[in-house]
């Protein structure tokens, strides 16, 4: 059987691992739900942009959205890695991690002037600025602290990624960007503006994007605002290419890092910048593969009669991952543990109280109560989504590397999930 999802996934007789660490082991070591990552598919997908770019300036910043673990952040920042940030959060955690202020990109619609204050203090390489109005709030919050923020303007090039319409963001009706015909004319007032210094141009056309075709067409919509905003004498110093690539879920075939960022780059030496700093954003594609999700089966409910639905109940939920019920996304299940006899068709759910609370939909799987199911390709996406919904604590999150595993975040405890409500005064209460 082929295994989607990271390529040091493997069976060994019945038993899946990922990388030399049994999965079911890990499992009953450390309780499911539990996330498990590979090391070292993470290091191969950041080499592989890494490689791509040789020899050019350029630096890759990992959307870290996609996986805000702290050990995560700290394996991809000692291999020389940078990151995307949307909050003030997620600085924090680049900071608490080791990780180099002066690598991050701050982008986001909604940066508030005290994240900006924070992100200015810590000295962040640039702020991916989406609106005018932020951009003047920008300079206003600069001038105050008497620094200068390094702006780059995100431009939404109109661009169909081809991707579900929720995570699209590069098209005239997204949220996301200034609009290509309005960006000129934006770098002209971030030009006079006195707390700010112009240093590039951003785009990021949407996620879990399968083909070469629309980066291509971005890449060229912003090389003309290049040499449009160049012709009125603003130097643009660095390409930032955001973020976007997707991976294999189902069947998907995704270009190789390699060879699109090739393509992308040829391109652009093509239309004669090659002198130019390139960054990319990339998250799922750096960290999706890598993960998988681990569950233990409850109960087993067999429909009955024509057209029922038989159930496979398993220990994570909704909660813990989002992507099927939210959009509808189609992730490989499969078990930790094969087992001989005949596979029946399920539906897999977890325990919370919504019907929507699904993680695959007919499954064909020989599975009984006890075993673990593995979700693919979880690493992104995943425990960043998660939620505390149903009062259920967070999963735990385990890291692999070789035969050796490490505890990177510990189980949410319930006692934990209230710790921040406050009762109101018992006076109050009497009172009824
Ligand atoms: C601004 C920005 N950069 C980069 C990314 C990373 O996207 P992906 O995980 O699809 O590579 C995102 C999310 O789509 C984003 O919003
Ligand atoms: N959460 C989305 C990706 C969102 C990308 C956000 N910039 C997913 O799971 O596919």
């Amino acid at each position: 059987m082929t295994l989607p999802g990271s390529p040091h996934l493997n069976r060994r007789g019945p038993s899946l691992h990922l990388e030399d660490c049994s999965l079911r082991e890990l499992a009953r070591r450390h309780g499911t739900p539990l996330y498990v990552y590979s090391r070292r598919a993470m290091h191969e997908a950041l080499t592989a942009y890494q490689q791509a770019l040789a020899g050019r300036d350029h630096l890759v910043c990992y959307a870290m959205k996609a996986n805000p673990s702290l050990a995560v952040l700290q394996t991809l920042a000692a291999a020389g890695c940078g990151f995307d940030i949307v909050s003030g959060g997620e600085l924090e955690r680049v900071l608490a991690a080791g990780g180099d202020p002066g690598k991050v990109v701050f982008s986001g619609v909604g940066k508030t002037a005290a994240e900006m204050r924070q992100a200015l203090r810590a000295d962040v390489m640039c702020f991916n600025v989406e609106s005018e109005a932020e951009l003047q709030r920008l300079s206003e919050v600069a001038v105050s602290l008497g620094r200068r923020a390094r702006v780059s303007l995100r431009v939404n090039p109109d661009v169909d990624a081809g991707t579900h319409p929720y995570i699209s963001t590069g098209l005239k009706g997204n949220k996301f960007g200034i609009a290509h015909d309005r960006a000129v004319a934006v770098y002209a007032q971030a030009a006079a503006l006195p707390g700010l210094e112009v240093v590039g141009i951003d785009c990021h056309i949407g996620s879990q994007i399968t083909q070469a075709g629309p980066y291509l067409d971005a890449l060229d919509r912003v090389l003309d605002l290049v040499e449009a905003v160049e012709a009125q004498g603003i130097a643009l110093h660095h390409l930032d290419l955001g973020g976007g690539l997707g991976i294999t879920y189902d069947g998907e075939r995704p270009p190789a890092i390699g060879e699109l960022v090739t393509r992308l780059v040829e391109r652009i030496d093509a239309r004669g910048h090659g002198h130019r700093r390139i960054l990319f954003e990339p998250g799922r594609s750096l960290v999706g593969n890598a993960g998988v999700l681990v569950s233990e089966v409850l109960y087993l409910k067999p429909g009955s009669g024509p057209g029922a639905k038989s159930f496979c109940i398993v220990d994570a939920a909704m909660n813990d991952l989002m992507r099927p019920a939210m959009y509808e996304a189609w992730m490989a299940i499969v078990a930790c543990e094969q087992r001989d006899e005949p596979a029946a068709r399920w539906e897999v759910v977890g325990p919370v109280c919504e019907s929507g609370d699904w993680l695959g939909r007919d499954r064909t799987l020989a599975v009984q109560a006890g075993d673990h199911l593995a979700v693919l390709s979880a690493g992104a996406y995943g425990m960043s989504m998660a939620s505390n919904y149903n009062s259920r604590g967070r999963a735990a999150e385990v890291m692999v590397d070789g035969d050796q595993s490490w505890l990177i975040r510990r189980r949410e405890q319930p006692s934990e999930l209230h710790a921040h409500d406050l009762l109101l005064p018992p006076s109050v209460v009497a009172a009824g």
